[in-house]
């Protein structure tokens, strides 16, 4: 007999403006976190921040934070009153990226400051994310989805070491993000529902099995839909398709990697 899996859902409405209402109570409102790391601002940044509850610079994502987010907010305000108004909760990492100019300014402000240049052995984006994730209560935790401004593109190590952030935290919700597009893990133990936010993201879009080979994937909504279908490695994985419909579906034997272009206007 088939296995049933849960579903889970996915929408990119942090890309939209917040609803001036919180919810009608009925379902659980989804709590976002954000992490900038160490690369330009997405344009739309500010957006995020107007998300997130919690936000965090990665070492030097706290330089982009301080050069960027004055150039992204054209609302007339002074370069000063914009850095204070986008003050981070916490910065962490090695701090071997940060400026002492920046470093000191958050400080005064009161941004909690936490160096972990004692570990070598982790990205400063995993060290967020551990953070974010002891941050947050256990309630909390189930509607997490932490979304990282500034993850793709740039240096291939520290985008690949960015993609296996979203493997080490599989259980957490987690939104790779760039100018151009973003990404996320579909675990195998679940099924997905995607629904396409198509006045922001869309229409190019890939299924991408990461880690393991893939046996039998099968989605819906897709122009070139996978009915059953093997994926891995040297063989075929699933890049420039198009979404056609408002709601794609994915289920799958192995964890695939999800990606959609994000539209140049939004
Ligand atoms: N060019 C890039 N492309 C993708 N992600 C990046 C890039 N640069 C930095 N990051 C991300 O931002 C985080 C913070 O960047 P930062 O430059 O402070 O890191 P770092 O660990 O000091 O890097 P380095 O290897 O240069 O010492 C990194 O952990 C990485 O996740
Ligand atoms: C096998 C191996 N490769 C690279 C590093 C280096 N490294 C990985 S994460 C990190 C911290 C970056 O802020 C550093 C320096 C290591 N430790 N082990």
């Amino acid at each position: 007999m088939a296995e049933i899996l849960t579903k889970m859902i996915h929408r990119s409405t942090f890309l939209l403006p917040p609803p001036t209402t919180t919810g009608d109570g009925s379902s659980p409102t989804t709590t976002y976190a954000l992490i900038i790391l160490n690369q330009r601002l997405p344009r739309f940044s500010p957006l995020l921040w107007q998300h997130a509850k919690v936000r965090v610079c990665a070492d030097g994502g706290a330089n982009r934070l301080f050069d960027d987010m004055p150039e992204l907010c054209v609302d007339g305000h002074d370069v000063s009153v914009i850095r204070e108004r986008y003050k981070p909760d916490v910065i962490k990492g090695d701090m071997d990226s940060i400026r002492p100019d920046v470093l000191n300014f958050y400080r005064n402000l009161g941004t909690n400051i936490v160096d972990n240049s004692d570990d070598q052995d982790t990205t400063d984006l995993h060290k967020c994310i551990s953070f974010i994730r002891e941050f947050v209560s256990d309630d909390e935790l189930s509607n997490l989805c932490i979304l990282v401004a500034g993850a793709l593109g740039g240096r291939f190590d520290h985008e690949m070491g960015n993609v296996n952030t979203l493997c080490r935290f599989s259980t957490t919700r987690i939104v790779l993000l760039s100018d151009d597009c973003l990404i996320q893990l579909l675990p195998s133990s679940r099924h997905h529902e995607i629904h396409i936010q198509s006045s922001v993201e869309g229409p190019h879009c890939g299924l991408i099995p990461i880690g393991t080979p893939c046996g039998s994937s099968t989605t819906t909504g897709l122009q070139w839909n996978l009915d059953n279908t093997e994926m891995k490695f040297g063989g075929l994985v699933s890049t420039s398709n198009i979404a056609k419909e408002e709601t794609v579906t994915v289920r799958s034997d192995s964890d695939l990697l999800w990606t959609i272009s994000l539209r140049k206007q939004s």
